[in-house]
């Protein structure tokens, strides 16, 4: 028997919690059973409560006050703890049905999902083993934060590696969609939702004046040629990255706006078919074994 769960990542206030509380209300209006996972140490003031807290096991707050270490070094401690104490987890969610979604909620600390191995081990053990959950990851960038190219360019490369580190289907999440207000916003937004290396590096206008730039330097100071220089391979590295971006095409976003019921089921039904959850509810057809022990000995009779 299988169990299903995904698990909720992305940088510090991206909206993960927010979309957690969403997402179980959202399941409790349709009738369907969740069950809740708080895995960051220093989370507070729940909608819901959670059904598992690492808090009971570990917090953030006491590991940085007797270990006397900041709060990035505090998490990872918080981590290698959990790691060595997997029967907190391990025993409640062996409990735990198929017709459950569990809901992971994680840290926001980014260095727990690019650079460090704690995180696709504990993934590795949900995923295997007595447990064996279909997981997705539900990776949360914040909308109002990628129109910004550059920007845009840092948070998916953060998404690629979590999606690389952690080989599990990953559901691409642009949160607070509430809040790209206006027509620009909503025009420049679009074209990073599926984006595609031609549409990454068109910008005209920057172009344009990038060459004004370049002609005004040369002229003042010669010796500037060099800077602008410095421009032009920061340009072609833009270009290497949409290129990158383009062809790992897995990398698309959804559009989420955690007020709107709507909006919460449309992404709640990407995760479904990323884990596999219909599929598995589905009335099974009669065992074919069994038809056939039954045929016989109703022969023999
Ligand atoms: N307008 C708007 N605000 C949101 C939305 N989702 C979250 N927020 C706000 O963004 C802030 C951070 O939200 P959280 O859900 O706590 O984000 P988080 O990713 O869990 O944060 P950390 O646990 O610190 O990593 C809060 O003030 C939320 O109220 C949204 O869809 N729209």
């Amino acid at each position: 028997m299988s169990k299903f769960g995904v698990l909720v990542m992305g940088p510090a206030g991206a909206g993960k919690s927010t979309f957690c509380t969403a997402l179980i209300q959202h399941l409790h209006n349709n009738k369907r059973p969740c069950y809740y996972v708080n895995l960051d140490p220093a989370a507070e003031d729940f909608a819901f409560e959670p059904d598992i807290d690492i808090k009971d096991l570990i917090s953030l707050e006491d590991v940085m006050e007797e270990m006397s270490l900041g709060p990035n070094g505090g998490l990872i401690y918080c981590f290698e703890f959990l790691q060595e104490n997997l029967d907190f987890l391990t025993e409640p969610l062996e409990q735990v049905t198929e017709e459950y979604l569990i809901i992971f909620d994680m840290p926001g600390q980014i260095e727990l999902y690019t650079h460090i191995p704690i995180l696709p081990d504990l993934v590795k053990h949900l995923m295997r083993g007595s447990l064996n959950i279909n997981m997705c990851a539900a990776y949360l960038l914040e909308s109002t934060f990628v129109i910004d190219r550059p920007k845009f360019f840092a948070g998916t490369l953060s998404a690629m590696s979590a999606m690389l580190m952690l080989e599990m289907p990953h559901v691409n999440i642009l949160s607070k969609m509430d809040l790209v207000k206006g027509h620009v916003a909503k025009r420049d937004l679009k074209r990073f939702l599926a984006p595609d290396a031609e549409h990454l590096t068109d910008e005209p206008s920057r172009q344009l004046q990038f060459e004004e730039d370049k002609d005004e330097k040369r002229e003042a100071d010669p010796a500037a040629t060099k800077n602008v220089m410095a421009g032009e391979s920061f340009n072609r590295l833009n270009k290497a990255v949409a290129q990158l971006i383009d062809d790992f095409s897995m990398v698309s976003f959804l559009k989420l706006d955690a007020q709107d019921e709507d909006s919460v089921g449309a992404v709640l039904s990407y995760i479904d078919d990323a884990i596999q959850y219909h599929e598995a509810q589905e009335p099974r057809e009669p065992n074919d074994n069994l038809d056939t022990e039954i045929i016989e000995s109703a022969i023999d009779r």
